[in-house]
């Protein structure tokens, strides 16, 4: 393949610079394991070759072992296609040889990557290198010797803490911790890693085999005692993955009976974590991710971003302060407009609030707290609008209310200002329809917190430049945020996929199932929270504005009950005021409310919706089911109106908006792994006994006849022309 590619280019100094180059990330392909076995032959049988650097090109060591492999291997099952590295490479070719070889690294050196180069005899790093062995965020554990060498090199705490939580560190750091031996700029690295490399052959500087070490291991007692805790904490972050464990399984091995044997334990059990769903789930959630910023007709005609530097936000509320905040943290100005000095003086409060919560987390200093600040102005009147790249509306869900800030806006900001609505639900077609701007509208839902939810997410209309479109994508990166491109309709991906799922809860709890024992179910499936307290957290507010919405937009496939009514007619009104499904209290965890109980039975009876009256008996398998197949069903009409353009935006839409678990791959590659086929069957079962509510969508119906999965095809340019996109 072109481009991929292991170069040797040996100096008069007898140093040999071996080369890794596959751009953009120097990803370790099968070819380059095999070009560095092929170069590193020649330099040991090079009578002209005392020593060996390893680098990478573009300004990269190496990002790892080619992930498209372990794609691959997902789909056939052949772990042929994983070549022996551990023992092979960086045991027998690079740590025992004869000859020692120096890391030179530059820009980072992740998984694979950083595990060669701590097959190395010494590391020199450029100061911006980022350092980590990030591989259970991808379903595996570290495979070239890394959860052998980086214990012995940085100790079992630090060693375990980068491993189980997949951080990564700076140069800096990784030096005071002895993971990098120098730290130099970025045009001396090869020369300085090159005299390295010969005073270690000459051996005016230690010769380490980093396998070999156990100085910063402690002592048995000690180790042990690490890898409890560490076991305890690993139950706590991933519950329902292997590999966590298993990462300490293999350290444990090492620890006990020597760097080598567990070399050995870490190669045969990464091959059985290769083939878990928990990988498949998770690799196929790193390129969807990745697939989000390519969008048809969008990012692929030649645009170029244009600045957008300065931003006005209307309504300061919790969505629009946790906005601003997002903005501000990210060097982009914010004019903050509120109709009154009470609530722009609430809002400003809540901006600082939030930033001191990061403070407080310790993922803001106090220097750059300020800064944001200043990057900050509240106002009460439109004057400054004249100046802004953008503007946010972010004030409640009212039909007219937007529609009027939209008409005013369309006047007084510069003409190509983009005006962007945070609105959760309401078509932007109706929210524009007194502007003559169509072009430049569109969608930018965040989720709350604004300042903490990663997706972004971008709705167009066929209306929406695809310059528009363009600049937000590049504001969304900019603030960190992975933007989504969706069409425009009631609830856009996110909230219209998973209306049915609040909807199914809530039906079951008619039906007589225990709402506790449902937020447990769905708790246990990997959701953050159980819908009731999801509910609980959000307020009910929105319930109620955009109950009527739903409703005229999804006529029949909606279930109304009286439940949160009733909840605020009895003073709940969820975590805001302590009360809710949950008794929420300062410090503690939400607790169930027992008392609920009289509010449900009220609901329950206005409601009559019980077969014969009796609440009927399900398995938490058929909770699990019910809650999530009316969603999948959802999902299954979305893609059939061509609201995303792949079926993977849904799944990274799902994952980073509704924290469905990333280890099951997203709402859709989960629900093609339980069978298209099944999840037909029950909903068609469940139509005939609980009504409409269930009825499977044609698309679902037809995948299932076929036998094809959920997944679509990618869109292609034309079909996007024609699409909501
Ligand atoms: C046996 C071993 O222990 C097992 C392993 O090594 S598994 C791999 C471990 N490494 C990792 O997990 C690192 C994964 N990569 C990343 O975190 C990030 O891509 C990065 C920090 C390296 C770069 O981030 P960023 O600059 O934002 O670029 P990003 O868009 O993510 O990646 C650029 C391209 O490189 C690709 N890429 C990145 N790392 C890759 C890898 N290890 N394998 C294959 N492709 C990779 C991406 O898919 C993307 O491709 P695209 O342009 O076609 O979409």
């Amino acid at each position: 393949m072109a481009g991929i590619r292991v170069s040797m280019e040996v100096g008069s100094d007898g140093v040999a610079v071996i080369t890794i180059s596959n751009p953009p990330v120097n990803a370790l392909h099968p070819m380059i394991i095999a070009g560095l076995k092929e170069k590193y032959t020649e330099a040991m049988n090079r009578d002209d070759v005392k020593a060996i650097v390893l680098t990478g090109d573009v300004g990269k060591f190496s990002g790892g072992f080619d992930i498209n492999v372990l794609a691959e291997i997902h789909k056939t099952g052949d772990l042929s296609r994983l070549p022996d590295v551990s023992v092979e490479l960086v045991v027998n070719i690079i740590e025992d040889a004869k000859k020692p070889s120096v890391a030179a690294i530059r820009g980072l050196a992740l998984g694979g990557g950083l595990e060669l180069a701590m097959g190395c005899h010494a590391r020199i790093s450029s100061p911006e290198a980022e350092l980590g062995l990030p591989e259970l965020t991808l379903g595996v554990i570290p495979g070239f010797g890394g959860t052998q060498r980086l214990p012995r090199l940085v100790g079992l705490s630090k060693a375990i803490e980068m491993m189980l939580l997949s951080k990564s560190i700076r140069a800096k750091e990784g030096k005071e911790y002895g993971l990098i031996d120098a730290i130099v700029p970025p045009e001396e690295l090869i020369k300085i890693s090159r005299l390295w490399a010969l005073e270690i052959a000459e051996r005016c500087k230690p010769w380490i085999n980093s396998l070999c070490r156990t100085d910063r291991l402690g002592s048995l007692a000690e180790a042990h005692e690490i890898l409890k805790v560490a076991r305890q904490q690993a139950k706590r972050i991933a519950p329902n993955m292997p590999q966590h464990q298993v990462c300490l399984d293999a350290i444990q091995e090492g620890v006990v009976f020597g760097g080598y044997a567990g070399v050995l334990k870490e190669a045969k059990v990464f091959k059985e974590l290769v083939l878990s769903s928990t990988s498949k789930g998770l690799v196929h959630v790193f390129f969807a991710q990745r697939a989000t910023s390519k969008v048809p007709n969008v990012t692929d005609v030649g645009l170029r971003p244009r600045q957008i530097k300065r931003v006005a936000v209307i309504g300061v509320g919790l969505m629009g302060s946790g906005i601003a905040t997002t903005l501000i943290l990210n060097n982009i100005s914010v004019i903050l407009k509120e109709i009154d000095s009470k609530f722009l003086h609430k809002g400003l409060k809540m901006i600082e609030a939030n930033l001191e919560g990061l403070m407080k987390k310790g993922s803001l200093t106090q220097d750059k707290m300020n800064k944001a600040l200043s990057l900050l102005k509240g106002v009460l009147d439109y004057s400054e609008f004249k100046h802004v790249d953008m503007v946010i509306e972010a004030v409640i869900e009212s039909v007219s209310l937007k529609q009027s800030i939209f008409a005013d806006i369309e006047k007084l900001c510069p003409p190509t200002c983009i005006l962007a609505t945070n609105t959760s639900s309401i078509d932007l077609n109706i929210v524009g329809e007194r502007t003559h701007s169509q072009d430049r509208i569109l969608g930018a839902h965040f989720f709350s917190p604004a300042h903490l939810m990663p997706l972004l997410e971008i709705v167009r209309t066929e209306k929406t430049s695809p310059q528009v479109i363009f600049d937000l994508m590049t504001v969304g990166k900019t603030i960190k945020k992975v933007p989504v491109v969706v069409g425009n309709c009631t609830g856009f991906a996110v909230n219209r996929t998973f209306f049915p799922y609040n909807q199914a809860a809530n039906m079951l709890v008619h039906l007589g199932v225990d709402l506790f024992r449902i937020d447990r179910v769905i708790s246990n499936f990997g959701m953050p929270m159980g819908p009731f307290q999801l509910q609980d957290l959000g307020g009910y507010g929105l319930h109620f504005a955009v109950g009527e919405i739903y409703d005229s937009a999804f006529r029949g496939r909606m279930f109304r009950s009286d439940l949160v009514k009733l909840l605020v007619e009895n003073g709940r009104n969820g975590k805001s005021n302590g009360k809710g499904f949950y008794i929420h209290e300062k410090g503690s965890k939400p607790k169930p409310d027992p008392s609920i109980q009289a509010i449900v039975e009220e609901s329950r009876r206005r409601a009559n919706v019980m077969p014969g009256g009796k609440p009927i008996i399900v398995s938490d398998q058929e909770i699990l089911e019910m809650v999530f197949f009316p969603a999948v069903n959802e999902a299954c009409r979305v893609m059939d109106e061509r609201v995303v353009v792949r079926a993977s935006d849904l799944d990274i839409a799902s994952v980073l908006g509704m924290g469905f678990p990333r280890y099951r791959g997203g709402i859709v590659f989960w629900a093609d792994t339980v069978g298209a086929g099944y999840i037909y069957s029950r909903l068609k079962k469940w139509a005939e006994i609980y009504g409409g509510f269930f009825r499977p969508s044609s698309y679902l119906e037809e995948r299932a006849n076929k036998g094809l999965p959920l997944s679509m095809h990618d869109m292609s340019p034309l079909e996007v022309s024609r699409s909501r996109m």
